[in-house]
C-alpha cells in the first residue's frame, strides 16, 4: 500500500462520501445514456471513471471503435452481451473497460475475491489479454492474474486468492477452480469469453461447461469473436437469456458485408500441391522487406518447412511457432516477430486468433483452412485497427472451387493471381539432397508427408478436401523424399475423436484413442497393459502389491499431466470402470488385507446373521430362490440394473460431497477475509496518523513494475482513486495528457513475474 499524507478520519469518511456521490452519479449517467441519440466518439464521452480513462488515454487509447461504441454502454447497463466484429476492430478493450468500471462500481476490493474471469482459447491471446488489461487498468485498485499452463499450478494457485480479474486459458482454469484452493467463484461479476466461438466449440465444451458450473448464474456474460456463434444451445449452456447483440450482429444488415477489414487485399492462386513448396519458396525470395506470416496444417509441416527453407537462405529472418513448443519458445518467437519489421513467421493455427501482432503486411495460407471462419481468423493478423495489409491462399485445384463457394457464403471474394512463369523455380533438387545429407530432415519430411495426408483425412468438409484425389506420390516427392511413405489410417474414429479434442492435453487425446474396455488399440489387436495381464493371474498376493506399486507411480504422473478436467468432466460410473477386485488402497490396508486373508483362509468364513421382525435369522447376504431372482429378469439385465443404480448412487453422492467440501472452503474462506477486512476497517479508524484507505494503485505501480516509466509523469497520477476525485482536472485533461511509453514485458517469465508482483501488492 502506498503511503499518503496523513488524513483525520473526518476527510477519510469524507473522501468516503464523495467516492460514494461518484459512483452513483456514474450509474445515473449511464442509465440515461441513449446509444441511440447520443453521439460520444471519445472514451471520455461515455460514463466511465476517472482512474479508467486515466490508464485509457496513457495507453493512447482516446477515439473509440464501432464496437467499442456500441458495447460498452450496453455492458455498463448490465446487459449480457453477443458481439460480433471484424478482426482487428478492437473488441479487448470493448470487453476490458466493462470488467474494470463495474468492479469499480461494486467498490471490490481484495477481499471480495474473483470479480472477473476473462477466458480465452489460447496462450498467446490470454498473455496479450492480460497486457492490455494491466496498462488500463493501472489506476485502478485491483489485482490481476494470468494462468494459461506451461507452469507449476501450485504456483499459481499460491497467488491466486486474492486476484480480483484472471485472465486464462479453459484448461488452465478449470484446473485451478478444481482444487479449490485459492479460487472463490462465488462473488464472480463478469464472465468473458473471447474468441467466443471458438471457446464453445468440441474442443473446449466439456471444460468450459465444467467452468461455468461453478459460476454463480447471476453474473454477467459478454461473448466477442470476429466469427460469432449464437447457435441457440450454445448460449444456453451460458445461461444468456436477455442479451444485447451488438456489432455486425446488431443489425442483420450488416451480416451481408465481410466479415474481413476493407483495407486488407485478398487474393488466391491455384497451385497443384506438389508445387506448393516451390511457389512458396519464391513467394518468400521475392518478399525480402515485407513482414509475413505463413500457415500451415499443422507443426510438423511448420517444422519441416522452417528447418529446409532456413538452411536454403531464402535472405529473410524465419522464425517458426506452433504449440508443440515449450512456453519459452513460443513466448520469444511472439516478441521477436512483434518487433521485427522484415521477417518471416511459419506458424500453425495456434496464432490465427486475436493476436495483434503489429504492421503485418502479408498473410499467406499455404495450406486451407479448415473452413471459411479460420480463414477469417488467419487473414484477420494483417490490417488491423484500419491499416493496410495482404493477403493469399494457396488452393490445390481440389480445393478451390468449393472453398471459394465456402469463402464467397461469407462474402469474401478474394482476387486470382497467376505466378509469372520466369518466376516459377523448382526447389525439389534442393530439398532432395538436402534429405539426402540428412537423416533428421528426411525424418522430419516423412513426418510432415503423414500429418499433411492425415489433415486432409480427417477435415470435416469433404467436399473442398478430397482426401481420394491426393496426389501423394508427387507431393512426397516435392518434399524432396524418394517416395511416398506408407500410411495405414487406421484407428481412424479415434483420430476424429482426437480431431474434435484438438485442444485437450495430449494425456486425453491418448484417452480417446482407447476402446470401450479402457485398453489402447493398435491396428486390430488390443494391446494388453501391464495390470491387464496382472488383473489375470490368480495369486492375489501379489497382485494387490504389484497393483498398489503401479497405481503410486500412475498417481505421480497423473499429477504432473492436465487430468483434472477428465476426472470433473465424468463422474459417471461405467460398467466397464468397475474394478473386478477391491484393492487395498494403502500399504497399510494391504498388509491389514493380507493378514486378515491368511488368518480367513486357516479359520473358515465367519457368517454374520441379521433379525427379521419375527427374529428369524437369515445370512446378510441371503441367496434368493432361483425362481424369484429369474422373475426380476436375466441375470445381465439384473447386474445392468445394479450397476446403474449404484452408478447413480455413486454420481449423487460425489457431488454432494464435492460441494459440501467446496461450501466448507469456501465458508472458511469467507470467514477468513471477513475477518481481515474487519481488521483491516478497525485499523483505519483507530489510526489517526494513517493514510489514506485503499490506496492501491493499479495492480500496483504498473509502470514502476515494467521498468521504464516516463519521469514526466508527476507522482500525483499515482494518487488513490479518493485523491483523483478532489481534481476535476485531470479528467478535463485527458486529451492533452502525454502518452507514456510503456516498455513491453519480453518474455513470459517477464509477465509472470509482474503478476507475482502485482499479487504482493
Ligand atoms: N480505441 C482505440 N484506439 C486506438 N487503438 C485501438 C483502439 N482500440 C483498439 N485499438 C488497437 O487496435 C488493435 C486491434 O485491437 P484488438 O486486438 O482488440 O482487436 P480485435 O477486434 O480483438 O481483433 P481479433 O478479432 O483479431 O481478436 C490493437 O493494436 C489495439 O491496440
Amino acid at each position: 500500500m502506498a503511503r499518503k499524507g496523513k488524513l483525520t478520519t473526518t476527510q477519510r469518511k469524507q473522501l468516503r462520501r464523495q467516492e460514494n456521490e461518484y459512483i452513483e452519479e456514474l450509474a445515473t449517467k449511464t442509465q440515461e445514456y441513449d446509444p441511440k441519440t447520443s453521439n460520444a466518439k471519445m472514451f471520455k464521452d461515455l460514463p466511465i471513471s476517472k482512474n479508467v480513462l486515466k490508464g485509457l488515454s496513457q495507453s493512447a487509447f482516446i477515439k473509440m471503435t464501432d464496437i467499442q461504441r456500441d458495447a460498452i454502454p450496453m455492458a455498463l447497463k448490465g446487459h449480457d452481451i453477443l458481439g460480433a466484429a471484424k478482426t482487428g476492430s478492437g473488441k479487448t478493450l470493448a470487453f476490458l473497460v466493462p470488467i474494470l468500471e463495474k468492479l469499480y462500481r461494486e467498490k471490490w476490493t481484495e477481499f471480495d475475491g474473483l470479480g472477473a474471469l476473462v477466458i480465452s482459447p489460447t496462450r498467446e491471446l490470454a498473455m496479450q489479454i492480460y497486457e492490455v488489461l494491466t496498462k488500463i487498468g493501472t489506476h485502478t485498485s485491483f489485482s490481476a492474474g494470468l494462468v494459461i499452463g506451461g507452469k507449476d499450478v501450485k504456483f499459481e494457485s499460491e497467488r491466486l486468492s486474492k486476484i480480483n480479474i484472471l485472465v486464462g486459458t479453459p484448461g488452465r482454469i478449470l484446473q485451478h477452480l478444481d482444487q479449490a484452493i485459492g479460487l472463490t467463484t462465488s462473488n464472480l461479476q463478469m464472465l468473458v469469453l473471447d474468441e467466443a466461438d471458438r471457446c464453445l466449440d468440441m474442443g473446449f465444451k466439456k471444460t468450459l461447461d465444467a467452468i461455468v458450473n461453478n459460476l454463480p448464474p447471476t453474473r454477467q456474460t459478454l461473448l466477442f469473436s470476429a466469427t460469432q456463434s449464437n447457435s441457440l444451445s450454445d448460449l444456453a449452456r451460458l445461461s444468456l437469456t436477455d442479451y444485447k447483440m451488438v456489432g455486425t450482429l446488431e443489425n442483420p444488415n450488416d451480416n451481408l458485408k465481410a466479415a474481413t477489414p476493407s483495407t486488407l487485399q485478398q487474393s488466391y492462386i491455384e497451385v497443384p500441391l506438389c508445387d506448393k513448396l516451390d511457389i512458396l519458396f519464391s513467394f518468400i525470395k521475392s518478399h525480402l522487406k515485407a513482414k509475413i506470416i505463413i500457415f500451415l496444417s499443422s507443426s510438423k509441416q511448420v517444422h519441416f518447412v522452417y528447418e529446409t527453407f532456413r538452411k536454403m537462405q531464402p535472405g529473410i529472418s524465419l522464425l517458426h511457432l506452433h504449440g508443440r513448443q515449450k512456453q519459452t519458445a513460443r513466448t520469444e518467437t511472439l516478441v521477436k516477430f512483434s518487433r521485427a519489421q522484415q521477417v518471416c513467421l511459419l506458424a500453425t493455427d495456434v496464432v490465427a486468433r486475436g493476436i495483434d501482432f503489429p504492421a503485418v503486411d502479408w498473410v499467406v495460407q499455404a495450406d486451407c483452412p479448415e473452413d471459411a471462419d479460420t480463414y477469417i481468423h488467419r487473414v484477420g493478423r494483417s490490417a488491423r485497427y484500419g491499416k493496410k495489409g495482404k493477403s493469399l491462399i494457396m488452393l490445390t485445384p481440389q480445393e478451390c472451387q468449393a472453398f471459394l463457394a465456402r469463402l464467397k457464403s461469407k462474402h469474401i471474394e478474394p482476387e486470382k493471381l497467376t505466378i509469372k512463369q520466369s518466376k516459377k523455380k523448382s526447389i525439389k533438387p534442393q530439398l532432395q539432397s538436402l534429405l539426402f545429407k540428412d537423416p533428421e530432415l528426411k525424418y522430419l519430411a516423412q513426418k510432415a508427408f503423414i500429418s499433411y495426408v492425415k489433415s486432409i483425412y480427417i477435415q470435416k468438409d469433404k467436399e473442398v478436401f478430397k482426401f481420394e484425389e491426393l496426389p501423394t506420390e508427387e507431393f512426397a516427392n516435392s518434399l524432396g523424399l524418394p517416395g511416398a511413405p506408407k500410411i495405414k489410417i487406421k484407428g481412424m474414429k479415434a483420430i476424429e475423436r482426437a480431431k474434435k479434442l484438438k485442444n485437450t492435453p495430449r494425456s486425453l487425446l491418448s484417452l480417446a484413442n482407447t476402446n470401450e474396455d479402457g485398453e489402447v488399440e493398435k491396428g486390430n489387436k488390443t494391446v494388453r497393459t501391464k495390470i491387464d495381464k496382472m488383473f489375470e493371474r490368480k495369486n492375489q498376493t501379489v497382485l494387490s502389491e504389484h497393483y498398489l506399486n503401479i497405481t503410486k507411480s500412475n498417481a505421480n504422473e497423473e499429477e504432473e499431466d492436465d487430468f483434472m478436467q477428465v476426472k470433473r468432466a465424468n463422474h459417471i460410473l461405467n460398467e466397464d470402470d468397475l474394478p473386478t477386485l477391491s484393492i487395498p488402497s494403502s500399504t497399510r490396508a494391504q498388509k491389514r488385507a493380507l493378514s486378515k486373508k491368511a488368518s480367513i483362509s486357516t479359520k473358515g468364513n465367519a457368517t454374520k446373521l441379521v433379525f427379521d421382525d419375527e427374529g428369524v435369522s437369515h445370512p446378510v447376504y441371503e441367496l434368493e430362490g432361483e425362481e424369484d431372482f429369474h422373475k426380476k429378469g436375466t441375470a445381465e439385465e439384473q447386474k445392468k440394473d445394479f450397476i446403474h443404480k449404484e452408478s447413480e448412487l455413486m454420481s449423487k453422492v460425489d457431488t454432494v460431497d464435492k460441494q459440501v467440501a467446496k461450501e466448507k472452503k469456501q465458508e472458511k474462506k469467507r470467514k477468513r477475509m471477513e475477518a481481515m477486512k474487519r481488521e483491516k476497517e478497525a485499523e483505519m479508524a483507530d489510526e489517526s496518523d494513517f493514510e489514506e484507505p485503499v490506496a492501491y494503485l493499479g495492480t500496483g505501480n504498473l509502470s514502476d513494475d515494467m521498468g521504464d516509466y516516463d519521469s514526466d509523469e508527476e507522482p500525483s497520477t499515482k494518487k488513490s482513486r479518493y485523491g483523483d476525485l478532489s481534481s476535476d482536472s485531470e479528467s478535463a485533461s485527458i486529451e492533452d495528457t502525454n502518452i507514456i511509453e510503456v516498455e513491453e514485458p519480453q518474455t513470459l517469465e517477464d509477465l509472470e513475474s509482474l503478476t507475482s508482483r502485482l499479487i504482493q501488492n
